[in-house]
């Protein structure tokens, strides 16, 4: 296997493989984050056009097993449900055309939930009451006053929820259920000088959050509110020499910034301030071609959470022999049509 190319049967064999494995250190320190290792690695699997390889009704019992109550999913079964995997369950059915199994006002009514917590973080009200108060509350009335989100995992407002609740509500269609607008408006208050966004208005510009806030605001259509060419140029600074993108300025590179950047200047239109060959070269350089999977850097240890950023990092660079991926939905074009226009 040449450096220079993808080593796509041997990523197949890798993401098959931590599927199968219960027992290595890697799988019990994502036990309580399985339903994402499983986005992760089914969706790399499709880019790679080797879905089939996984039985999709095991993975669709196993999804649904870890529904709780309150509409939400949790990210193993038996764990506690957050919006982070709420996301991850319905990004897996989507990529199944599986949609129709969930109940989606249940599921969009438990995204509300993580709302309240805003209200009274310290409230130590378990799910189970909040779904009890929810459901004697009108939904539209629940949202926060600024438009925010809140997670319960993280206990505050952050503009992770923001992207994650609507990228959710949006694959479900229910976005009429919150104020759009308002959420809009929160995120707008989080953009910073420097064109960037962070997790709170004030906080620091970090490529994570500016992919949260631009994916929200491209789903939501209000691009306009981008300073492209200040973001842009924000953005563009994040390519070091060796080719690779990083989060901050000087910071080291990082495979997973081929996503969170890469796709938020697609969004704005900007991809070509970069240099994209040389940006294939570094996630290629840090590949491991005899076993599989990708790291973070060369020669540092796979997961993955990296193969998966670095082979959706190539399609967006338009390598040979990758389905398309949509960079504010993070899953394949083909799919994303089938849940908005119904396309087969
Ligand atoms: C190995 O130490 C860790 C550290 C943290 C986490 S985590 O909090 O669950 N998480 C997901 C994650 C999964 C894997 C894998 N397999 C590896 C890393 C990684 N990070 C850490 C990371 C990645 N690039 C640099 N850093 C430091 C991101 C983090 C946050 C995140 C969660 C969901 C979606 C996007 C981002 C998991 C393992
Ligand atoms: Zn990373």
């Amino acid at each position: 296997m040449q450096m220079g190319e993808l080593a796509a049967d041997e990523h197949v064999k890798y993401i098959l493989s931590v599927e199968k494995r219960k027992d290595s250190l890697e799988s019990v320190v994502s036990e309580h984050l399985r339903m994402n290792g499983v986005y992760w690695g089914l969706t790399t699997l499709d880019i790679l056009g080797k879905l089939d390889a996984v039985d999709s009704n095991e993975v669709i019992q196993w999804i649904m097993k870890c529904q709780h109550e309150s509409g939400g999913f949790a990210g193993n079964i038996g764990h506690d449900p957050h919006i982070l995997y709420t996301l991850s369950a319905v990004q897996t059915l989507a990529l199944f055309d599986k949609l129709d199994v969930l109940d989606a006002d249940a599921v969009s009514n438990c995204i509300f939930l993580f709302v309240i917590c805003f209200y009274a973080p310290n409230s130590h009200a378990s799910l189970e009451t909040l779904s009890l108060s929810f459901f004697k509350s009108d939904i539209a009335g629940l949202q926060n006053e600024d438009g925010s989100f809140s997670g319960d995992m993280w206990g505050e407002v952050d503009t992770r929820f923001s992207y994650i609740g609507i990228s959710c509500l949006a694959l479900l269609h229910r976005l009429h259920k919150i104020n759009v607008e308002k959420a809009v408006d929160y995120i707008v208050s989080c953009k910073n000088v420097d064109g960037g966004f962070g997790c709170t208005p004030g906080g620091e510009s970090h490529a994570g959050q500016i992919f949260c806030c631009v994916g929200a605001l491209a789903i939501t259509g209000s691009l306009h509110h981008v300073d492209k060419d200040l973001l842009g140029w924000w953005l563009c600074e994040r390519q070091v020499k060796s080719g690779g993108l990083n989060g901050r300025p000087e910071k080291l590179p990082d495979v997973c910034y081929s996503w969170w950047v890469l796709s938020s200047l697609i969004m704005i239109d900007r991809v070509h301030w970069i240099n994209k060959e040389k940006l294939i070269k570094f996630i290629l350089s840090c590949q491991d071609t005899e076993n599989g999977g990708i790291s973070d850097r060369p020669d540092d240890a796979v997961d993955v959470f990296h193969t998966y950023f670095g082979v959706a990092g190539l399609s967006l660079l338009e390598y040979g022999g990758l389905k398309a991926i949509d960079p504010a939905y993070a899953l394949p074009v083909d799919v994303v049509n089938r849940v908005f226009l119904g396309k087969k």
